[in-house]
Parts: structure tokens; C-alpha cells; sequence
């Protein structure tokens, strides 16, 4: 992960309408301890801080002890959200300046267990509710918050999927003020300029919905039309008012997403995170991994995208986007045909293998494979679906991914039917495997395990950060975010 010098804002402090108690309550604008003497005198801070001013080094190495005094990643998470709601300048210096510590803790996976204790760990709200049932003043209330500034990027959910934890209401918001704070600290955006947003249209989530300390709209979700003309009653304000910002769609629903970004990517800069960013993501991997890169160390595997056989678990937002990333890279990079570069995927979901004997779908296997006749039969003697494991036994992929949010379904069978099939085939060959899903405690399989069933061979890769297993083992982190 680089990191651009985050830029402090350097408005000057004489152009500012506010000062006193004011100055110090604007997270934007207060520098604590580190407001220099004359701007103390100008703003009338004097007697409202104690009288030494402090480097940025100094605020930091107090807030950094400060946090290293909170015993859980939890317990830290509030205490950075507690002084971003303060200090802005601190808290960017802070988490730079401890990046790869702190990142796991604002963001995935820490971030996710603030979100699912949103209403408990509430204290002072971040980012724009937009609320259901208070649509018919969306545009007043958008303005309010938006009005007279110039905003960059609208990160936005409506919470229904958030990372692989589910519908978490208007908790949700945390994961748009995650994704805007990684903007400016591994992409450089002014946090000014960015606005984090919640659709709130309800939540089926039941424990939210009988939690009485729930802050969102306690109503299910509002589905079809109203559904759809809510969402578009924001967009159309960010395009009115704001027609050459960025519009990030994040942890949508499997069944919105792909069609919200469809309806407006024409028409606006709109992007879908989990879709694009992690199909984005994903490809710079495999590229590195496959030894596109001339830097690789991977040995006797063909080299290109198209002579890799990808076997994706999960074929939702994340798997569909990684899929069409990928073939989209083939044809390009490799020159081989749609048709061609489709038929390098094996798509596994709930239902197990994806074809179809009857009619095409993208990236289904075709009709012709014969696929039921390797079908298991179910404890029922109902037959049930082509199961993972005799997936990857048939097809022996080069590469298998996981965004299914099945925590363990990359069973020691299943990778070891990977590793061995493979090295049959060319015992130089490393298998790269990739169990994707977030929060840390969903991943297909654990690292340390993927390596032991495969003797040390596996290129391993994670969503989530999982550190190094031993000294010379390096898990990479496959991570929208870096996008
Ligand atoms: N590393 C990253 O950058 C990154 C990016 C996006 C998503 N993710 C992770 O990927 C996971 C999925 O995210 P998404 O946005 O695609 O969600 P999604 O709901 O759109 O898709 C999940 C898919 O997995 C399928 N699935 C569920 N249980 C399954 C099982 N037992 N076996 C096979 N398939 C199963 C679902 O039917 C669905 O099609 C989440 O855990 C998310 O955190 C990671
Ligand atoms: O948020 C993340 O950590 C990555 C991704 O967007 C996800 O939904 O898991
Ligand atoms: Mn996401």
C-alpha cells in the first residue's frame, strides 16, 4: 500500500467565519494543540487551550499512546472515530503515519463489527441519511449538507450487503465513511470533498428491527418501483448538483447492484466497488501471480490470462465482476475470442456448479459438458448439484477464488485436490488460491491451513489482512480498496 502525503487543509485560517468554541468543534478546522499563537490571538483560542503548542509529531505520539491503551481492535475503532469526529489533521496524520496497522482497524475487518453495533456504539452521526419515508424533502436535505461546497466523490449503500455480514440497516452508513476516509488516505482526496451516504429504505435484518435502540427506519425493506424511484430521486440530485463527481455504489444487494450500475454508468461517472473495484483488483493479482509480471517466480504455468482455468465460488457482485474483469483482460491482453475467454470459468454458487443443458447464460457452462452425469445425489436420493470439490477435481483450476462469504468451504479435500492435480500436470506449477470473502473470519480458508495442505506451494491471497504465516510466507491482500 503507498501512501500520498495527505494534504492538511491549508485554507487560510483568516478567510474562516467561525472561531472560538466553534473553531475548536469543527473537526475540520480544529488543530488542538497545534494552532500556533498568532492564530490563537486571531480566533480567540488563547484561553480555550492549554498554552503549549505542539508539533503534529508531538499530537500524534499522544493520541497514538492514547490508543495503544484501548485493548481491543473495537475499543481502538471508537477511539479513532471519536478523534476524527475532533481533528481531522490529527487523525490523517495519525493513520498515516501507522498505516498497516491501522487500516484493519477503520476499515475491514474491524469496521464490520462497528457497523453491526452501529446503534450501541452510537455517539455523534457522520455522512448524509437519506430516509425513506422523508423522500419528499431529500433534495432540501441534500442540499443542506452539500450546499456551497465542492464535492469530488458520493460514496453511497443502502447497507442491504454489507462486506459478507448482510443487511445491517442504517449501520450501513459505516461502511461509505470507511471507503471515504481510504479516498484520502491511500488516494489523497480532501475529506471535504467527499460526502458518505445511506439510502435508509428498512432492513430485514430481524435483530435490528426488535433492537428498541435501533437508530435506523424500523420498517422492512422497500422493494421494486418504490425501491427503484427512491435511489433515483439521489442520483439525479448528485446530478444536478454535482455532475462531475464520482458516484461509488457500495455493498448493494446481489440483485441491485448490477442493475443500478447498468442504469446510470452511461450517463454518470458511477461505480460499483464491488463489481469493478474488486474486479479490478482481482486481475492485478493474477497478473502479478501468474507471471504476466516479469517479476514472477511462478514456474512452468502458462503464462497468460487465457491459459489459467479459474474456478470462482460465489457468483455474486464480487464473482460476476471478477469474471467479466478477467475475460475482458484476456481478449484484450491475450486476443482470444468472448466466446473463447467465457469458457476458461467455472462458476460454483448455492445451486453448485453453474450450467445449463438448455439455454445460455454467460459464463454457465455450455450445453454440450455433460455435467449431470457427475451430479451428487442428495441425503434425499433427490439429485442435487455439481458440489465444488468434483468441480475442481474435473477441472483442475490454475486458479480458484472465493467471494461466497461460505467461511471453510475451501476444505482441506478441496485444496488438496487442487494442489495434487496440478502438480501432476507440472509439479513447477503453484496453486493460486484466493478465499476473497471479508470480514476475516468468512474466508473460504485460513492461510496457514491452505499452505500446510499444500506442503508451502500455494500463492496465497485475502480480502481481509492476515499477516505473514511464518517468515518467509507472504499473504497478499486482495482488497478492493487498493483500487
Ligand atoms: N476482497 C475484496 O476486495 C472483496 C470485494 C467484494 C466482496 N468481497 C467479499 O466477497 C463476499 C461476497 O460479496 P458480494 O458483494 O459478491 O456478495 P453477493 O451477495 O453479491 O454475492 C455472494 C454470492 O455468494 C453466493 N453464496 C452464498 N453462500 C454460498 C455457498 N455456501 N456456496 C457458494 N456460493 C454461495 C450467493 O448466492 C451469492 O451469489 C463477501 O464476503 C465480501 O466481503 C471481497
Ligand atoms: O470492504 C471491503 O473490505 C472489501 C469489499 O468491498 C467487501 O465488500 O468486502
Ligand atoms: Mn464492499
Amino acid at each position: 500500500m503507498s501512501l500520498h502525503a495527505h494534504k492538511p487543509n491549508i485554507v487560510p485560517a483568516i478567510r474562516l467565519a467561525i472561531r472560538g468554541e466553534q473553531l475548536l468543534t469543527s473537526p475540520r478546522f480544529n488543530k488542538g494543540t497545534g494552532f500556533p499563537t498568532n492564530e490563537r490571538k486571531a480566533f480567540g483560542l488563547s484561553s480555550r487551550i492549554p498554552y503549549r503548542v505542539n508539533t503534529i509529531d508531538e499530537q500524534c505520539e499522544r493520541a497514538y499512546g492514547q490508543l495503544r491503551a484501548r485493548d481491543t481492535p473495537i475499543r481502538k475503532n471508537t477511539f479513532l472515530q471519536s478523534l476524527k469526529d475532533q481533528n481531522w489533521t490529527l487523525y490523517y496524520a495519525l493513520l498515516s503515519r501507522h498505516l498497516k496497522e491501522l487500516v484493519p482497524i477503520i476499515y475491514t475487518p474491524t469496521q464490520g463489527d462497528a457497523i453491526a453495533s452501529y446503534s450501541h456504539l452510537f455517539r455523534r452521526s457522520e455522512g448524509l441519511y437519506l430516509t425513506f419515508p422523508e423522500q419528499d424533502s431529500m433534495e432540501q436535505d441534500f442540499l443542506e449538507q452539500t450546499q456551497g461546497r465542492e464535492i469530488d466523490l458520493f460514496v453511497c449503500t443502502d447497507s442491504e450487503a454489507i462486506l459478507g455480514i448482510g443487511d445491517q440497516g442504517v449501520g450501513g452508513i459505516g461502511i461509505s465513511t470507511a471507503k471515504s476516509t481510504m479516498y484520502t488516505l491511500v488516494g489523497g482526496l480532501d475529506p471535504s470533498r467527499s460526502v458518505s451516504v445511506v439510502l435508509d429504505v428498512g432492513t430485514n435484518n430481524e435483530d435490528l428491527l426488535n433492537d428498541p435502540l435501533y437508530v435506523g427506519w424500523p420498517f422492512s425493506r422497500v422493494r421494486g418501483e418504490e425501491y427503484d424511484n427512491f435511489v433515483d430521486k439521489f442520483v439525479q440530485l448528485v446530478r444536478k448538483y454535482y455532475p462531475h463527481s464520482l458516484l461509488h455504489f457500495e455493498d448493494f444487494g446481489v440483485t441491485n447492484a448490477h442493475r443500478i450500475l447498468d442504469r446510470y454508468r452511461d450517463t454518470h461517472a458511477a461505480f460499483n466497488d464491488d463489481i469493478q473495484g474488486t474486479g479490478a483488483v482481482t486481475l492485478a493479482c493474477i497478473m502479478a501471480a501468474i507471471g504476466v509480471s516479469s517479476r514472477s517466480s511462478v514456474k512452468g504455468q502458462g503464462k497468460r490470462l487465457s491459459d489459467q482455468r479459474y474456478i470462482i465460488l460465489g457468483a455474486g457482485s464480487a464473482g460476476m465482476g471478477i469474471a467479466v474483469q478477467i475475460r475482458d483482460a484476456m481478449i484484450t491482453a491475450d486476443g482470444v475470442s468472448k466466446d473463447a475467454a467465457n469458457l476458461r470459468f467455472w462458476m460454483v454458487d448455492r445451486e453448485g456448479l453453474l450450467y445449463h443443458p438448455s439455454f445460455e447464460k454467460e459464463f454457465y457452462r455450455p450445453a454440450s459438458e455433460k455435467w449431470d452425469e457427475i451430479i451428487r445425489v442428495g441425503a434425499d436420493d433427490a439429485s442435487t448439484r455439481v458440489e465444488l470439490l468434483d468441480t475442481v477435481k474435473e477441472v483442475k483450476p490454475t486458479v480458484l477464488i472465493g467471494c461466497s462469504t461460505a467461511s471453510g468451504a475451501f476444505t482441506e479435500e478441496v485444496v488438496k485436490a487442487m494442489a495434487e492435480a496440478l502438480q501432476q500436470e507440472d509439479p513447477g506449477t503453484k496453486p493460486i488460491i484466493m478465499p476473497l470473502s471479508n470480514p476475516g473470519k468468512l474466508v473460504e480458508a485460513k492461510p496457514e491451513d491452505v499452505l500446510r495442505w499444500t506442503g508451502g506451494r500455494a500463492l496465497v491471497v485475502t480480502g481481509s489482512p492476515f499477516g505473514n504465516v511464518n517468515m518467509d510466507t507472504y499473504i497478499a491482500e486482495c482488497n478492493n480498496a487498493l483500487i
